[in-house]
């Protein structure tokens, strides 16, 4: 969808984030990590959250998700009639597939029994390219195929948000550059609106819609860089690459 109409659309899910503290666990003393994060979500955007190492983007990710509803502030999601979050996925910093069971069972675990799990496991398996690795152990599987199986259990559930931590973080360049692009095309088939966090401002470019710069501790929005990449040239290394150089230098004076 164009960036202007997408602006135009109603979020999905408007967060506020007055203050969100953990207890240190040497002086048990309470630290603000997020303070007056606020923002919105439309449906079908893709949005980056950079920002320094322990600053809380993975807290922030889990605050959205529902996993930790110990803050001040609110996370309103757009159908008023309820508080829940809708569908969601989630792509773990590490894949988190159980190793004692097959690739098939732990993408045919998220699903409902009354759907037909094995055509859309196959054709999940398809469109990440693992048809063939179905009955294989997910610890026979490499670190890249495991990320890809993740991929695949996160939009099983055909989410409406799909939230992701650093999903290819560790992995060789080619691969991570892989699965980049693998993620842009399933993203077209349903499109979901994505929030992910990176330390890779490169793949921010290449992905998001719009990269939210978070500081340090607490942590801020210090700055919202629209990309302004269409999305049918996402996979044009020197539109992405441009664009990169030139938010770069922003990026850069954010972070001196
Ligand atoms: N359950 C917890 N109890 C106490 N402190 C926590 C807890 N979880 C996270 N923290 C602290 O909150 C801060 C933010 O952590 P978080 O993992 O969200 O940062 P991050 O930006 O995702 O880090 P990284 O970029 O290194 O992955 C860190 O200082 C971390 O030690």
């Amino acid at each position: 969808m164009p960036r202007e109409q997408l602006t135009q659309c109603p979020p999905l899910v408007e967060i506020e984030i007055a203050r969100k503290c953990f207890a240190d666990p040497e002086s048990h003393r309470l630290r603000i990590v997020l303070e007056g994060l606020r923002f919105a979500l439309r449906p079908g955007e893709v949005v980056a959250v950079i920002g320094p190492s322990g600053c809380g983007k993975t807290t922030l990710l889990q605050l959205v998700a529902g996993l930790d509803e110990d803050f001040e502030g609110r996370i309103a999601w757009s159908d008023a009639r309820s508080d829940q979050p809708p569908r969601l996925g989630y792509v773990f910093q590490n894949p988190r597939l159980l190793p004692w069971l097959t690739l098939r069972k732990n993408i045919e675990l998220v699903l409902n029994e009354r759907a037909h799990p094995r055509r859309q496991v196959d054709d999940l398996l398809a469109l990440t390219g693992l048809t063939g690795f179905a009955e294989l152990h997910a610890n026979r599987l490499s670190v890249g195929m495991q990320r890809r199986a993740a991929l695949a259990r996160a939009f099983a559930v055909q989410p409406r948000l799909l939230l992701m931590d650093e999903p290819f973080v560790s992995l060789d360049a080619p691969t991570a550059q892989q699965l980049r692009q693998l993620l842009i095309q399933i993203w077209d088939h349903t499109r979901p609106t994505i929030l992910f966090v990176t330390h890779d401002l490169r793949e921010a470019t290449m992905l998001a819609d719009r990269i939210l710069c978070l500081s340090s501790n607490p942590a801020r929005l210090i700055a919202e860089i629209p990309v302004g990449i269409p999305r049918t040239e996402r996979l044009n290394a020197t539109a992405t690459e441009q664009r990169h150089t030139e938010i770069r230098s922003r990026f850069e004076r954010l972070y001196v």
